[in-house]
């Protein structure tokens, strides 16, 4: 026996990567339901070799479904979640709507998976921003071993992060560049994306820092421990798919770096790609449609007492979104609802 799954936003970049995913690992789907706004209604998706109508979020009757993914953004999930929440359908939900409220577990499966069990608190589990999941993924087994003080970030974030239109514009806006006459001004992103990176991800904060940075610091303590110290600068880069962030790593004690090699090598959800040569590392556009978190140039830094720096890459789209959503279904159904 299986679950009764709805996806939402099943039209979109991380909707569709989480029919693929669900598919992909043979999720115990017993019926499923797709949905997004009136104006896809009847839009067809795929689903593993099937093709599924996707509905109107707006006239679908919650009742009887046991779990929904949710990819449609805060508005709308501000709507649609605490009516699929109150019919007894637990939300899995991908936007940033929840995932500071005490009372709902936000979750990264190989991180924090005992937080699960709080999802009986508002029938509400959140899934974290892309950039934090993958790090949090490399920074869990380190900081168990070494205790983590401070942590200095930047990313490097693909315009699949800012959805379908992010995409968009950076095809066209490259296109347009040697077609005269379809040159196109920048409408998603604050200034030209194509061969040019841009240093603000979501709105300005009032301390000068922007709030995909924010999140990053916030949902850090949440997951791992509120007293890692986090200084994050999100930059969106002309790369379709796949986040990479540059991490410098401060530890309370000594951590050599073949033992950091080591420990990421034994961790879940990790793959070290590190040799000391040309190309001996990952890349963004290798690592897409990928399960891993891929860590590289994992390197002492001698300019702190106890540093380390590392490369971090992963699929935003899927360990960023749709992966982590599956695998968070996967933990409520084996040790909750455990019906599968
Ligand atoms: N991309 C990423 O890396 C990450 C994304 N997320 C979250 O997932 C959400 C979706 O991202 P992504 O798939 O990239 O975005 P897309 O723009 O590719 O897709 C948006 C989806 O939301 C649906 N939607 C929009 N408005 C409504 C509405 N009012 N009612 C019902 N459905 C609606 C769209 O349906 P329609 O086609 O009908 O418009 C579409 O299916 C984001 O807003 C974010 O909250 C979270 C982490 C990472
Ligand atoms: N902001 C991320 C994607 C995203 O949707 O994040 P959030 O779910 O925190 O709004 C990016 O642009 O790469």
């Amino acid at each position: 026996m299986g679950y009764k799954v709805v996806v939402a936003g099943a039209t979109g970049n991380v909707g569709r990567e989480m029919l693929n995913i669900l598919a992909e690992r043979q999720f115990p789907v017993d019926e499923i339901a797709v949905l997004a706004s009136r104006r896809s209604q009847g839009t067809e998706v795929s689903f593993g070799d099937k093709t599924l109508k996707i509905k109107d979020i707006e006239q679908f009757d919650w009742t009887g479904w046991d779990m929904a993914l949710f990819a449609i953004g805060s508005d709308a999930t501000k709507i649609h979640a605490p009516k699929a929440a109150a019919a007894g359908c637990v939300v899995i939900d991908n936007s940033s709507l929840y995932r500071y409220d005490p009372q709902i577990p936000l979750i990264v499966p190989e991180v924090n998976p005992e937080a699960i069990f709080d999802y009986k608190n508002k029938m509400i589990i959140a899934n974290p921003n892309c950039s934090t999941a993958q790090m949090v993924v490399a920074l869990k087994p380190l900081h168990d071993r070494a205790r983590i003080k401070r942590v200095v970030v930047s990313t490097y974030q693909s315009v699949s992060g800012a959805g379908k239109d992010g995409m968009d514009e950076l095809w066209d806006q490259t296109k347009g560049m040697y077609v005269p006459g379809q040159e196109k001004a920048p409408n998603k992103f604050q200034k030209q994306i194509a061969f040019n990176v841009i240093p603000q991800i979501d709105v300005f904060m009032e301390d000068g820092s922007t709030k995909e940075e924010w999140k990053m610091v916030v949902e850090t303590k949440k997951i791992i421990d509120k007293s890692i110290k986090v200084s994050a600068t999100c930059v969106r880069v002309p790369v379709f798919v796949g986040h990479s962030e540059s991490i410098n790593i401060e530890f309370e004690d000594f951590l050599d770096e073949d033992e950091a090699r080591d420990i990421l090598r034994e961790a879940p959800g990790i793959l070290v790609i590190d040799k000391r040569e040309p190309g001996g590392y990952m890349t963004p556009i290798e690592c897409v449609g990928d399960y891993a978190t891929f860590i590289s140039r994992i390197r002492q830094d001698g300019t702190v007492e106890n540093g380390l720096n590392l490369w971090c890459v992963s699929d935003n789209l899927r360990k960023g979104a749709a992966l982590n959503a599956v695998q968070i279904a996967e933990l409520l159904g084996n040790r909750c609802l455990k019906k599968g």
